[in-house]
């Protein structure tokens, strides 16, 4: 078994665990008990610990029924399966169940080694990993020298067995501490050591422990218990534990946690002072009831000298004294640019190292640019002052960066960031905002002298606008090198589409934390050339390889998948809409949507990659998560309470038809075809019983329906990040455009429900949680042109006539066919329970004339439309 760094194992499936689930067990409520484990892989358990061992229940029966049950929820299944009992034939009655790889818990020499061995043996029969508690003949492991001893000898036995030592999971017994008796103060010492012993004498094995023991005698006072996980788990994983059972819920921020508490916790833990244990209890007082919540600012670094002042609150991004010591500063150091070299670089330099060794991350390193921007804000009046008594010129930066989102796109966020990165790191940034023409870049480039510009877009058709900027630049004889970013662009699209046409260096940067160390090696006259040649060898090495894959390629013929489309069930066709036609949404509530907002792509926009809400207590990124997720509920209640976005939606539901690889959307009474939606299909060869899919597959040949709609929460956006910006503030400025964006997605899915129940009214029964709204688990998807089933932008132009969509919504396509303002959605709807999401993958150019023919293109203008799904060079 290879495990993540830390593994969390659910522990709520466990009837002596858990009362409730006891009682669905015991009641024979198997959905019930079903949904349990469902909820414990949804908030983040990446293994479920399964334990039957009540006295009243028959603990086979009971094994062998939940777990067949839940192998059949793929959503469960998907993470291994602990099979938790003392009992040997409900273990076994367990491993006969499961597909993946089971673990075991529990083995261990309590009975000799006779029976340890043959319980290995069964376990390896059915490959399942073992955890092994730290117990042998003579009882439980307490002292760090037994626990080392009993897996040593464990361990031995195992592998000269034959047993794989990373199948070995040790369990080296978590004990409470501070229990009042003298013998059980070490007990956590006795697990970190034997922990880290265990991990550097015996290869391989790994280490788990049931992490909520350990504050067992402060039941009822959730801030201490919180605490002591946290500050227990931070010196055992560092000692090597990977894997345990916590409740990520119940986890305090390390470093959040009160100095005041953390310290006595932190004797308690490592047994640092005798009298430890006195005074965990006499602080654990203060904080009873709280719930780890209240607690009162630390403001002692108040106190210290302004300098020290100033580079804290950058490391920190604290902002609110950024006035009052930037002005105590300019009086104590004479001179305004003394402050900026002094203190407030220092303080940014620290920002950068920590963000270069990955200790912080970018929301924060973009709160400290707030105030390293503020002060300077502050400082320049007083700059400009001294200059003009005194006739020097202004302060050069590191070098000069100009940015744009190229013409036909309007998306920003990305570029935003790195432009705030840039900054702090002492560059210059000329942003030229979004939809910016490929002569106006360039003619301002020149215009500014800029070092290096930089091009980001979104959508596809972006991807060619930025070959032609690379194109003019080569005509105008530049030299700077460019920079390619955003969420289409993509190594192996610059490499053998935009590189190939400017010969002075095309980099493509992958996300914001490179930019820094991408634009330092162009500018740096010493390695700029050694740099981009590594680039250049780089890039050829992916061109080759991308076009020798293309002349390998092997589409089916367009009529050969055509035959092997997928037949649609017409017994499940969805029923005729209760409400067809348009229906139009001038103002949907914004209260009414924030449940519908799905967390996780947000924290992404900021390069914290993870599922919400796990990510929030993320031992490597849950406290930029928890603190960016803060700022964010604070702007979205600010943004509810004053109304200052408003959301539009327009849906519809029209009568359709299948016209082979097309739509065929009709009049009321089927007498006129009112448009038609194209739709390109799978080439790919496919294993037999796979078939090649379009979305026009989804619709039957007579008699169906489709829909289609579009949401916005672009209005108000710009008000709002302009307030921002106007204050130096760009931290809240690009937050607010990504709360706009989870808006616009909410209200995506708030209207997707709207129709399934009402407006086309397919969806009947209970509603579905917000986590099945999440992952889309409902008949019927919304896909979007653009997107993988349909990669063709165009087709929104369709899309958007038939349902007046400008009109009713105010958003309106660019000639990319972009959507303006940018947080807004749009899509088609199936409602035929069997539509899936798709990918067309690269296309044949037989279809590419097919598709030209029926949109009435010629083939070089769908070849322009369709480039980066070509299976060919065009
Ligand atoms: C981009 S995510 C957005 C939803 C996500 N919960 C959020 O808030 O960001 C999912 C949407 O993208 C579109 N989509 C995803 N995969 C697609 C595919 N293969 N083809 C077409 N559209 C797709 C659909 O409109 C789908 O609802």
């Amino acid at each position: 078994m290879t495990l993540p760094t830390f593994v969390n194992v659910g522990e709520r499936t466990n009837v002596t665990g858990s009362a409730k689930f006891r009682k669905l067990i015991q009641a024979n409520d198997y959905e019930a008990a079903v949904a349990v484990a469902r909820d414990q892989v949804e908030n983040g358990a990446q293994v479920i610990d399964v334990n039957m061992d009540e006295g009243m229940l028959d603990g086979v029966h009971a094994m062998t029924t939940f777990l067949r049950l839940i192998a059949a929820e793929p959503d469960i299944a998907r993470v291994p399966i602990m099979i938790d009992s003392s009992k040997w034939e409900v273990i076994e009655a367990g491993l006969k169940q499961v597909q993946g790889k089971p673990i075991v818990n529990s083995i261990s020499l309590k009975e000799g080694e006779e029976a340890f061995l043959h319980h290995a043996r069964l376990c390896r029969r059915y490959g399942a990993a073992v955890v092994v508690m730290a117990f042998d003949e003579d009882g439980q492991a307490d002292t760090k020298a037994r626990k080392v001893e009993i897996c040593t000898r464990s361990y031995e036995l195992l592998v000269k067995d034959g047993f794989d030592p990373a199948d070995i999971i040790f369990d080296p017994n978590i004990f409470a501490v501070a229990t009042g008796i003298e013998e059980h103060e070490n007990y956590a010492v006795d697990f970190i050591e034997a922990t880290r012993e265990i991990k550097r004498t015996l290869p391989h094995v790994h280490v788990s422990g049931g992490v909520s023991n350990i504050s067992f005698s402060f039941r009822g006072n959730d801030a201490v218990r919180e605490a002591m996980h946290s500050v227990f788990l931070y010196h055992a994983i560092q000692a090597g534990m990977d894997m345990g059972i916590v409740n990520a819920g119940q986890l305090a921020i390390y470093d959040e946690i009160p100095p005041e508490l953390r310290e006595p916790v932190e004797d308690v833990i490592l047994n640092r002072r005798p009298d430890g244990t006195e005074r965990l209890l006499e602080v654990a007082e203060r904080y009873r009831g709280q719930g780890g919540k209240a607690r009162e600012e630390d403001l002692s670094w108040r106190e210290a000298p302004v300098e020290e002042r100033l580079r804290h609150a950058l490391v920190k991004g604290i902002n609110q004294y950024v006035e009052k010591d930037t002005e105590e500063a300019r009086q104590k150091l004479g001179r305004p640019l003394f402050v900026i070299e002094g203190p407030l670089m220092d303080g940014m330099n620290v920002v950068g190292d920590l963000f270069g060794a990955g200790k912080m991350f970018l929301p924060q390193v973009v709160k400290s640019a707030r105030v390293m921007k503020q002060a300077v804000a502050y400082l320049t009046p007083f700059m400009e002052a001294e200059r003009e008594a005194s006739g020097e010129t202004a302060r050069k930066a590191a070098g000069k960066v100009l940015m744009a989102t190229v013409k036909g796109d309007v998306h920003d966020i990305g570029k935003n960031i790195v432009g705030v990165v840039l900054q702090c790191n002492d560059y210059e940034v000329i942003d030229l905002g979004v939809m910016v023409p490929a002569n106006d870049i360039l003619d301002k480039a020149i215009e500014h002298e800029v070092d290096v510009i930089g091009l980001s877009g979104l959508i596809t058709p972006s991807l060619d606008e930025m070959v032609g900027v690379a194109r003019e630049m080569k005509r105008r004889g530049m030299n700077q090198p460019l920079l390619i970013g955003g969420a289409t662009t993509s190594k192996a699209h610059t490499a053998v589409k935009i590189a190939p046409q400017y010969e002075e260096g095309v980099v493509y940067v992958t996300d914001a934390s490179r930019a820094v160390g991408v634009v330092s090696d162009l500018i740096s006259k010493e390695r700029k050339s050694g740099y981009l040649d590594g680039i250049k060898t780089e890039y050829d090495r992916v061109r080759e390889a991308f076009l020798s894959k293309q002349r390998q390629d092997d589409r089916v013929k367009i009529a050969e998948a055509r035959a092997n489309a997928y037949r649609l069930d017409a017994d499940r066709v969805p029923p005729a809409p209760r409400k067809p036609g348009i229906t139009v949404y001038d103002a949907v509530p914004l209260s009414e949507l924030v449940p519908y907002i799905d967390w996780s792509p947000f924290f992404a926009s900021w390069d914290l990659h993870g599922r919400f809400p796990m990510i929030l207590s993320d031992p490597k990124v849950g406290e930029a998560a928890k603190s960016l997720y803060e700022d964010a509920e604070t702007m979205l209640s600010e943004i509810v309470r004053d109304q200052a976005l408003t959301v539009k939606a327009v849906a519809g539901l029209f009568p359709a038809s299948r016209d082979g690889d097309d739509v065929a959307i009709w009049n009321e009474d089927r007498s006129k075809r009112a448009a038609t939606f194209h739709t390109l299909r799978q080439q790919v060869a496919k294993k037999s019983g796979q078939p090649n899919y379009a979305l026009a597959d989804y619709v039957a040949e007579e008699g169906d329906h489709i829909g289609a709609f579009c949401v916005t929460a672009g209005h108000g956006e710009r008000e709002l990040v302009e307030r921002y910006t106007d204050r130096h503030d760009n931290y809240s400025a690009i937050m607010a455009s990504a709360l706009a964006d989870r808006l616009a997605e909410a209200g995506a899915e708030w209207l997707h429900e709207r129709v399934r129940r009402d407006l086309w009214g397919y969806e009947t029964g209970e509603a579905l949680t917000k986590e099945d709204l999440i992952a889309e688990g409902y008949a019927g998807i919304r896909p979007a042109p653009g997107y993988p089933a349909q990669p063709d932008h165009t087709e929104k132009a369709t899309l958007f006539e038939l349902l007046n969509a400008t009109e009713h919504t105010g958003v309106t396509l660019t000639e990319s066919y972009a959507m303006q303002p940018g947080a807004a959605v749009s899509g088609l709807y199936f409602g035929h329970p069997d539509a899936v999401y798709f990918g067309t993958g690269k296309i044949g150019r037989d279809q590419v004339q097919d598709y030209a023919n029926r949109k009435g293109w010629d083939l070089a203008t769908a070849e322009r439309w369709l480039a980066p799904i070509l299976a060919y060079e065009a």
